[in-house]
């Protein structure tokens, strides 16, 4: 359930006409909910209640301040994979000892700024990032805690662009390497093994992937304790799936059932790294019908939000509902390909949409809260959209639109560039 929902022929985020947001703040624009956000959250951590866990969101899926500020108020902890994501997690009031920070190229000033902030966890994912951290480290006099993010080679049975846990997957430490690794772990002097990771997909719509790499990863932290190495939280990364048009993904609480049953008797804190079901269907993005061309072979709905706003069609043939503000509206019947203004054959919404469109009509396209904004890019110098944030009948810009001067900050054109060319053409 989300809370973008008709009343009569209108849709609504909350309590608020989506009519009135792009009337005061212009299209295209991304609109979230915040009793999603908070009924979705409460939600999965309901679900993992009875077992010691922590839910860390992944900060990629949506790094908006609010977002995290919102999550933050709520106990959550945070997945990271850059440093610009620790300082937005921070700048949010969010807890760095909740911290985990994943990725397969930590820098060494990434992870010094890490250590000084006091992250719970580096989930390492090469020998070399091991080193690396133990030197780094090493040189701030301190300790840091490690889980290593083992591949466990788990099919995920989802896009090949967003599987992450099969060996020919650039992620994690190959499960066949990984006690040697631990071993190497645990005779550093300045790392401390503290944990054991792994994540092997996104947008995952069956349980069965997530019991198998849980039980490759109990098996493995049974062999670590055979040699003495003793994991004290079993984190089991993010991925589950949410519908964006007929998946049926299992149930946060079906998930934490399943994954609870796995580690049940264990002392053994559960972390998770949800990223998509907590946000998701939380957003969606607002845009309006430019122009309409209509045509004998296709039909296009030229919309004022395009590919630089909302990356997931174009990048994974991704579909994600695309329905009218208002629903009375009578306009040209049709299948539309609702397209953007960008300069690439790729620059679809949709595809094929049954919808009835007038140039004006306002679309929303939902479970735009994941991935949105975040992928977003200033593509064909579009300035990025805004994010609006509803809460019952408030609405907070969280983010106001960048203008073409944002975009040319910093950029610089040089006067002398081609003076010695044209001396020289004077010349010769
Ligand atoms: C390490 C890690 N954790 C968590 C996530 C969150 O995934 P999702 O949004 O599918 O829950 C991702 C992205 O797939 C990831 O790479
Ligand atoms: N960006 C992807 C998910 C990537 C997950 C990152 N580990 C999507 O929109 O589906």
């Amino acid at each position: 359930m989300d809370h973008f929902q008709y009343r009569g022929d209108r849709l609504l985020a909350e309590d608020v006409d989506l009519g009135d947001i792009a009337a005061r703040f212009g299209t295209p624009c991304y609109v979230y909910s915040a009793a999603t956000l908070r009924r979705h959250y409460q939600v999965f951590d309901d679900a993992l209640a009875g077992h010691p866990h922590l839910i860390c969101y992944a900060v990629k899926a949506n790094s908006n301040l609010a977002i995290l500020g919102l999550l933050a108020d709520l106990g959550s902890g945070f997945d990271i994979v850059s440093v610009g994501e620790l300082e937005r997690v921070l700048a949010a009031g969010g807890d760095p000892a909740k911290v985990v920070f994943s990725g397969v190229g930590k820098r060494a000033d990434e992870m010094a700024r890490a250590l000084e902030a006091g992250i719970r966890c580096f989930n390492v994912e090469s020998e070399s990032e091991l080193q690396r951290l133990n030197r780094v480290a090493g040189e701030l006099g301190v300790i840091a805690p490690v889980s290593l993010r083992v591949n466990p080679d788990v099919d995920a049975g989802t896009h090949p662009y967003i599987a992450t846990g099969l060996k020919e997957n650039k992620f994690g430490i190959d499960i066949a390497r990984a006690e040697a690794v631990y071993r190497e772990a645990a005779a550093l002097p300045h790392v401390a093994v503290v944990g054991a990771d792994c994540h092997i997909g996104s947008q995952l719509t069956r349980l069965d992937p997530f019991r198998d790499a849980v039980s490759r990863m109990l098996a493995l932290i049974d062999r670590l304790a055979d040699q003495g190495i003793t994991i004290r939280h079993l984190d089991v990364g993010g991925g589950l799936g949410i519908t964006y048009r007929d998946e049926t993904p299992p149930s946060p609480a079906d998930y934490a059932t399943a994954v609870r049953e796995l580690v049940a008797d264990r002392d053994l804190e559960l972390l998770v790294e949800p990223g998509r079901v907590l946000v998701g269907n939380a957003g969606i993005l607002l845009t309006r019908v430019e122009l309409l061309k209509p045509g004998e072979h296709k039909n296009f709905a030229i919309v004022d939000a395009a590919m630089n706003d909302l990356l997931r069609p174009a990048l994974y043939d991704a579909w994600q509902a695309i329905v009218p503000v208002d629903r009375s509206a009578g306009g040209n019947t049709r299948n539309w390909d609702v397209v953007g203004p960008v300069c690439e054959t790729g620059d679809w919404l949709g595809r094929d949409r049954e919808l009835s469109l007038a140039e004006g009509d306002l679309l929303a396209v939902r479970s735009a809260g994941a991935y949105g904004f975040a992928m977003a890019s200033n593509y064909n110098s579009r300035p990025r959209p805004p994010e609006l944030l509803v809460d019952g009948e408030a609405v907070h810009e969280v983010r106001s639109r960048e203008t073409i001067a944002d975009l040319m900050r910093g950029e610089q054109a040089v006067a002398s560039l081609n003076a010695g060319l044209t001396a020289k053409g004077a010349k010769g």
